[in-house]
């Protein structure tokens, strides 16, 4: 079956690179491409649409797709588990609303490394995260390090707050589930994150670096072939690809 996508942001980086493995894949076909300038009712008639657009827009052209029954996948920032929640009571709200797949990161490695952060989380008690960006990021932080800070700080569910002194300092970082998020916006990156852990004579630093646009595509491709058999709101790339680390316990 032919699976015909929409894509929202289709003249940005990331559609480019959506364009070009749409192209290259024999069960994938291109229904429209979208820009800041195109009507949303372009999307009507797509399998699944793809947004990577801009976190100022993304809200209206996830609402519209999951709206007309499209499953949409998600990779523009900006979307934290309090807006995912709203969502997820739009899509509950209307029996043919199309599911809707939240994935901050398509890269594997990273995906690999938040999970890696919230199996680590509950043995430590400093645990502060640094992500650094291409000067172009309008956002900060970024929707990795928004969604690996929530799963650290649910992993941490019943151990209490990690420790974050002088945390109303701005140079402290962000608060975001409690833990410190540092932001770099600078040339000469792509992505990075460090997960810095502190504990008893000892830290454990878990860093991923995306060194290419191309780390990417299999995470690309892997959600919009889930996409149409999708159900309600799932969040990350971690179920898809079969991950199913404990993130609790531990620090007995
Ligand atoms: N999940 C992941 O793994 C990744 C996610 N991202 C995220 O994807 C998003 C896009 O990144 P990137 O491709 O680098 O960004 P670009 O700036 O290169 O492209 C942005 C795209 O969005 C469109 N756009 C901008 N404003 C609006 C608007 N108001 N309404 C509709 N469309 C709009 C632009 O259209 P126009 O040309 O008309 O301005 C363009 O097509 C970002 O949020 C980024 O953080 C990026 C990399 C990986
Ligand atoms: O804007 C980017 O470039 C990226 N955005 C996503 C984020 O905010 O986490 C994913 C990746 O880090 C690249």
């Amino acid at each position: 079956m032919t699976i015909r996508v929409a894509v929202a942001g289709a003249t940005g980086k990331m559609g480019r690179l959506a364009l070009d493995l749409i192209e290259a894949s024999d069960d994938l076909e291109l229904h429209a491409a979208l820009s800041s300038k195109s009507e949303l009712d372009e999307m009507l008639g797509a399998d699944v649409a793809l947004d990577v657009s801009h976190p100022a827009a993304s809200a209206g052209i996830v609402e519209f797709s999951a709206g007309a029954g499209i499953p949409i996948v998600v990779g523009t920032s900006g979307w934290s588990s309090e807006r995912i929640a709203d969502i997820e009571r739009f899509v509950r709200d209307h029996e043919e609303a199309g599911a809707v797949l939240f994935i901050p990161n398509f890269s594997i490695g990273s995906v690999l490394g938040t999970a890696f952060a919230a199996l680590a989380a509950p043995w430590f008690d400093s645990i502060e995260i640094v992500e650094a960006h291409h000067a172009g990021k309008v956002d900060s932080p970024s929707g990795t390090a928004v969604r690996t800070a929530e799963l650290v700080g649910e992993a941490r569910a019943g151990k209490g707050p990690v420790a974050a002194p002088h945390a109303d300092q701005r140079a402290r970082g962000q608060l975001v589930s409690g833990i410190p998020v540092h932001s770099l916006r600078m040339s000469g990156l792509l992505a990075e994150q460090r997960v810095v852990l502190g504990g008893d004579g000892e830290t454990l630093t878990i860093a991923h670096s995306t060194l290419s646009p191309s780390s990417y595509e299999a995470g690309i491709l892997l959600a919009l072939r889930h996409a149409p058999e999708a159900v309600g709101v799932t969040v990350g790339l971690g179920t898809l690809i079969g991950l199913d680390l404990p993130t609790a316990g531990g620090g007995e």
